[in-house]
């Protein structure tokens, strides 16, 4: 009976926010190539050109983790997480929170704010390179006990999509301006158009491809 609704909510919150940082994270190197060279070279460097990049690579790419982490601050896939309802009352932030009150966090302008980020509008997966560093205070997947369930499967998904698109193939954008990053509206953080980028094989990556 309840095995329905259980497989249409994971397939509702796990497709969307995946596919849509994805997107953002290829619109974001596609707009700094420095990085997204970077990021090959890495792939490159750990597996070659003999065979895809596979799941079980991903912990040898910390920089590709730092991408998809940058990725997620700036572009949160649930950018106001998902509503909550406070059980008790409560105090938060000096506020009085009375029982059954809708509480929304705003994980977007926690990614963003300059009191917290240095250069907070700008894209540096460097920032999560040190851990001594700026740190990682984001929450795309939320907290506590209704934390996304899912979070193990989305960064391994985004992680595999992503690298083996940059690892395969060879990315430039349309024309000479810079991809436009206007966001769309919902609840999750869509691109108000859809990305349009030019990409052809890696001439490297032919014989592995056309294996396939
Ligand atoms: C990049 C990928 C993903 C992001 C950024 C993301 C983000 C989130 C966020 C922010 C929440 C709300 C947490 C809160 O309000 O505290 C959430 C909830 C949830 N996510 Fe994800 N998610 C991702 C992928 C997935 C995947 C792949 C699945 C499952 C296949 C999934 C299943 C769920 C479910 C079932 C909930 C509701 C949990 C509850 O209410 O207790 N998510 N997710």
């Amino acid at each position: 009976m309840i095995i329905k609704p259980l497989i249409i909510g994971l397939l509702q919150a796990g497709t969307d926010t995946s596919s849509d940082t994805v997107e953002w994270a290829m619109s974001l190197l596609l707009n700094n190539p420095d990085k997204l060279k970077k990021a090959r070279d890495e792939i490159d460097a750990c597996i070659g050109n003999d065979r895809l990049l596979q799941e079980t690579d991903l912990p040898n790419l910390p920089y590709l983790q730092c991408v998809i982490t940058e990725t997620l601050r700036l572009y949160p896939a649930a950018p106001l997480l998902v509503p909550h309802e406070s059980a008790e009352e409560c105090t938060v932030g000096g506020y009085h929170i009375p029982r059954g009150t809708m509480l929304l966090v705003n994980a977007y302008a926690i990614h963003r704010d300059p009191e917290t980020w240095a250069e907070p509008e700008k894209f540096k997966p460097e920032r999560f390179e040190d851990p001594k560093g700026e740190g990682n205070k984001t929450l795309p997947f939320g907290m506590g006990r209704r934390r996304c369930p899912g979070e193990g499967l989305g960064v391994r998904v985004v992680g595999i999509v992503l690298g083996t698109m940059i690892q395969c193939f060879e990315w430039e954008r349309v024309g000479e301006e810079e991809v436009d990053m206007t966001e769309g509206s919902g609840l999750t953080l869509p691109r108000a158009k859809p990305l349009e980028a030019m990409y052809r094989p890696r001439e490297s990556m032919i014989s592995v491809l056309s294996g396939l």
